[in-house]
């Protein structure tokens, strides 16, 4: 039996734009929403046509989900607050103190009671009142609950997406590209921070970073918005999400005591050949710099004091390896992501390492999650959570596998001294996965999106299992080893 330490967390999430909508007045409006909306992002085939309102359902069927993540054994789960539901409206003129420094950067935000009593009367307390009764929910359960500010999804009157296309950033609302979309997400963390912290044992204040710049602004053609191609907008967008990331550390810890954490999507680099290496280097420096920031200051060469010493623990993403090679373009060398590898394979295939693939096509490589904790550890030694660990596999094929040889590559990690605190699995069920819809599916259980109803998988009752005993069982230990196709 491998053991997990008896405080060790295992536990679901969900997402907005991805879980909440599917029952009647469920709905709320997005940049998301209008992007997948969009009938030119359809009829290209940008985005897959399914939309968000024909979801789960996971607003108004909480109490149904919360009980089944129980009846699993899960004890935590990491929950995200929508901005674009709680402020529908724009908040640019709630009174704030802001400062800059002599570049411009936004180095200090201050919300005070007054502008809380602003925002309270501009918000759609409705909205706030009912997510009350979601985390009070799960919080009755005995759950851990972290609270998750930014999954993706902005206001429109913050980030019109379609006109960031068409018109360019300077002619249209263009979310991170705005340094107002700083003060404006700062004011959303103290005002949630106020309103909902008393639930609250851990917070994060935004997913994946990295990815809402490069599939934004560079992979213009992975269906998220705005899909604007310009290297200066990615890191203008960067930018301003460390430096949103700072302001509402600052505003969270106001207002709650509690942790404040950054979820970021690592793969596990690794150079295709000798002489590759420089390219998994280049990769490696955007991941640390959304971390080197918060943690050391260390931003584009300099060191700000505002940014520095603002993260409690870090959640690491893990999915798979992506394999790097040099690539040579008009004299500037630069990464080329190696097919037959980690993100870049057939759906339902086999990669070049023998190693069976996701539907979604992407390789199962557990031990990359042992190279990602060990390399955060050695240069960061912060609290870690796996905040998102899973595979789209609607037949259910690889997932118990994949579930126990990732624990196992994590409990290798713990047992080398790196403090791994909890592993939530992506995703307790089926849900909208983003431009791709609803075939991709992730769910340790089914869902019918035509009924609402939720259908465990086989793989449900092997994380059942090691949920409830914080264990790998003797009799899951066939499951350890990296699947291969032999
Ligand atoms: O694709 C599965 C999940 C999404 O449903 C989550 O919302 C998102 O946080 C998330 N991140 C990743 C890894 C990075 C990635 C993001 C988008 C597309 C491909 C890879 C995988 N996932």
């Amino acid at each position: 039996m491998i053991k997990f330490p008896s405080d060790f967390r295992f536990g679901f999430s969900t997402v907005g734009t991805q879980h909440e909508m599917g029952t009647p007045g469920s709905e709320f409006v997005s940049d998301w929403y209008v992007w997948l909306h969009d009938p030119e992002n359809i009829a290209s085939g940008l985005v897959s046509g399914d939309l968000p309102e024909h979801g789960p359902g996971y607003w108004d069927l909480y109490k149904q989900d919360h009980s089944i993540a129980r009846d699993l054994g899960l004890d935590a789960a990491w929950i995200t607050i929508e901005w674009a539901r709680v402020f529908p409206k724009p908040t640019f003129d709630v009174k704030v103190k802001v400062d800059e420094d002599d570049g411009g950067n936004v180095v200090d935000v201050e919300v005070n009671e007054s502008a809380l009593e602003e925002l309270r009367r501009l918000a759609d307390l409705n909205a706030v009142n009912h997510y009350r009764g979601i985390l009070s929910d799960w919080k009755e359960r005995g759950g851990l609950l972290v609270i998750n500010l930014y999954h993706w999804a902005m206001p429109t009157w913050l980030h019109d997406p379609i006109a960031v296309r068409k018109n360019g950033p300077d002619r249209a609302p263009s979310g991170w590209l705005d340094k107002r979309s700083v003060i404006e997400f700062t004011k959303f963390a103290a005002f949630i921070a106020h309103e909902l912290g008393d639930l609250a044992d851990m917070w994060y204040t935004m997913n994946e970073p990295g990815v809402v710049i490069t599939e934004g602004y560079l992979y213009v053609k992975s269906g998220f918005p705005p899909g604007y191609l310009d290297l200066n907008s990615l890191a203008t967008a960067g930018k301003h999400l460390i430096e949103a990331h700072a302001r509402a550390y600052d505003a969270i810890k106001a207002y709650s005591r509690k942790p404040v954490g950054l979820v970021y999507s690592f793969a596990d680099y690794q150079p295709l050949r000798q002489g590759d290496e420089e390219a998994v280097k280049e990769a490696k420096g955007l991941d640390y710099s959304f971390f080197d920031a918060p943690i050391k200051g260390e931003l584009m060469g300099v060191t700000r004091d505002d940014l520095k010493g603002r993260l409690d623990w870090i959640g690491v993403n893990y999915y798979t390896r992506a394999v790097l090679r040099r690539r040579q373009d008009a004299g500037r060398a630069s990464v080329a992501v190696v097919d037959g590898f980690g993100y870049s394979c057939e759906p339902g295939g086999v990669s070049n390492d023998r190693r069976p693939c996701s539907d979604f096509g992407w390789e199962i490589y557990p031990e990359g999650v042992y190279n990602v904790l060990m390399d955060l550890w050695r240069r960061y030694r912060m609290p870690m959570y796996i905040t998102e660990n899973g595979i789209a596999d609607e037949h259910d094929k690889w997932r118990s596998w994949f579930i126990v040889s990732h624990l196992y590559q994590i409990h290798r990690a713990m047992e080398e001294g790196v403090d791994v605190r909890g592993y939530f699995h992506w995703n307790l069920i089926d849900n909208l996965e983003w431009a791709a819809g609803y075939r991709m599916r992730f769910g340790l259980v089914y869902v019918d999106y035509a009924t609402k109803r939720r259908y465990f998988r086989p793989s449900a009752l092997v994380m059942r299992e090691v949920a409830k005993q914080k264990a790998i069982p003797d009799y899951l230990e066939h499951y350890i080893k990296p699947p291969r196709i032999e």
